[in-house]
């Protein structure tokens, strides 16, 4: 248990209906009873049972600064396993200011950023995948992200890696007792059983890992880039689906230089979408700059929508596209279908997933577009309740696992001691342990809590 008591504003700056400082440690009675006075005579704050709230007002040095209500949890009951009193004010900056500055006078300490989860998972009562997932809940923008935070924090991922340290602990602890006591008579380790459970292991952690951009998807969003020839309507077209003239648009081909990015949600889904600079040869260094980018933006998406002017035939930088596309998530949009067809879909068709034509010029995105972008990301997708890795760090500790499981195989396949194998084991399981945060170094764990916000 942590000795301090910390307290910090709790909700998010600005005007709003109400705004709250959490104070938790053992002191956050006795803080709190110096700012917060209960209205009904006779009640006292420090015998409010948890669970319990109070109507009063916060006031500081003798003067009444607003009204205020304290809601109680008693430890180990709270967030964060200690004592904590959370007291809500009028949502103006300045109060809320002024009664976190009150709560610091009366003895309470400034919470570092994630101090209040690092509690919780300092005394036990979440893992270190959950905090994350706590995290992952705040930075949710997309249903489906606030969906995958809540399996995680849940304990999906947790449950999903504790199946992995069962089989792998067993087989551990039958290699010890195997290797460190043959006298015993311990049944012996068939080859056949220890390739099993080491096969079993390994394939759950590669499902985990291979899960883990669809799972970027969830959390972030897709990745779109929106790229073609110069002209063909790609900013049009980000404007037609973000519903305003974000991008500039002109008859001059090679407008837009500087990738110009906005968010559109999509069924549950965010689309990040990225319009481009034109593909094309040119001796501008400006513009050359811009196709690098657009190229960069490309390679990076997770969906490409590959734009071309339907009333043009198609030029060898459009086929040059289209061959990029090949095997990637992309759709080609043959824009401008308002005016006289003169390119030859036919020639390209085969470089993308889906086809679809539309005219970027009329109002509201078109359903085949929309229909489209939609049926190719449904499958990409993970299903938001399962176990997911949710970030690098956690990715990095899956993939130190499963390489030392193909070690362990190997090991085991070339006829090495048993000792060798139970090596490579307990390497997999010391990154397993690190990954719950079951046996992580504090500089992981603090890596972990800065990026949280303070009065997390
Ligand atoms: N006002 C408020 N809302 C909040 C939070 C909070 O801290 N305060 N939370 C966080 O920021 C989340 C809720 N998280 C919480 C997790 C556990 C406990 C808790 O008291 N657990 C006890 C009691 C459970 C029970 O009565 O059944 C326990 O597990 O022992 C409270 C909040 C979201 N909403
Ligand atoms: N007729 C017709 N014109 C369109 C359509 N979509 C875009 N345009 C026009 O085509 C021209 C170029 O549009 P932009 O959206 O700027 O094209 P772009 O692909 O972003 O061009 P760059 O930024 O230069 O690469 C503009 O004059 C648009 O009004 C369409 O569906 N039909
Ligand atoms: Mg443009």
């Amino acid at each position: 248990m942590q000795q301090s008591t910390i307290a910090a504003i709790a909700t998010a700056p600005g005007q709003a209906g109400i705004s709250c400082v959490r104070i938790s440690g053992p002191s956050a009675y006795r803080v709190a009873q110096e700012v917060f006075r209960p209205a009904r005579a006779g009640r006292r704050l420090e015998d409010a049972k948890g669970y319990t709230a109070l109507y009063g007002f916060f006031e500081r040095r003798g003067r009444r600064m607003d009204e205020a209500v304290a809601l109680c949890f008693r430890a180990p009951k709270s967030y964060t396993g200690e004592d904590v009193v959370e007291l809500s004010v009028h949502g103006g900056e300045a109060v809320v200011r002024e009664l976190l500055a009150a709560c610091y006078e009366a003895g309470a300490a400034p919470a570092a950023a994630g101090e209040f989860t690092r509690r919780a998972f300092l005394n036990g009562r979440i893992s270190l995948t959950q905090a994350e997932a706590v995290m992952e809940m705040i930075e949710a923008t997309g249903a489906d992200g606030a969906r995958a935070a809540a399996a995680a924090m849940e304990g999906a991922l947790y449950r999903r890696i504790q199946q992995v340290t069962g089989i792998l602990t067993a087989l551990a602890g039958h290699i010890a007792a195997y290797t460190d006591y043959p006298e015993e008579d311990v049944e012996e380790l068939s080859a056949e059983r220890l390739r099993q459970a080491l096969e079993t292991a390994r394939k759950d952690l590669k499902e985990l890992l291979d899960g883990y951009e669809g799972g970027s998807i969830l959390r972030r969003g897709v990745r779109t880039a929106i790229v073609g020839s110069p002209n063909v309507g790609k900013s049009t077209l980000l404007n037609l689906m973000s519903g305003y003239e974000k991008a500039i648009v002109t008859p001059i081909a090679g407008t837009t230089r500087d990738v110009v990015e906005e968010d559109v949600s999509l069924g549950g889904t965010t689309l990040l979408l990225a319009d481009t600079a034109g593909l094309r040869e040119t001796d501008d260094p400006v513009e050359a700059e811009g196709i690098r980018r657009s190229n960069r933006k490309m390679e990076e998406a997770n969906l490409i929508l590959a734009v071309f002017d339907a009333s043009q035939p198609l030029s060898p930088d459009d086929l040059a596209l289209a061959a990029r596309c090949r095997g990637r998530l992309a759709i080609a949009v043959f824009n401008k279908a308002d005016l006289p067809p003169r390119a030859d879909a036919a020639g390209v068709e085969d470089c993308f997933k889906r086809l679809v034509r539309i005219s970027a010029r009329e109002e509201g995105f078109s359903d085949a577009l929309r229909g489209a972008i939609l049926d190719l990301i449904a499958a990409e997708k993970p299903d938001p309740d399962a176990a997911l890795l949710a970030n690098e760090r956690q990715r990095a500790a899956a993939a130190r696992a499963k390489q030392a499981l193909d070690d362990a195989l190997d090991a085991a396949e070339a006829g090495f001691a048993l000792d060798a194998v139970s090596v490579c084991v307990d390497d997999a399981l010391d990154a397993l342990y690190e990954l719950t945060g079951e046996n992580a170094s504090d500089a992981v764990i603090d890596e972990v809590f800065s990026k949280f916000c303070v009065g997390k």
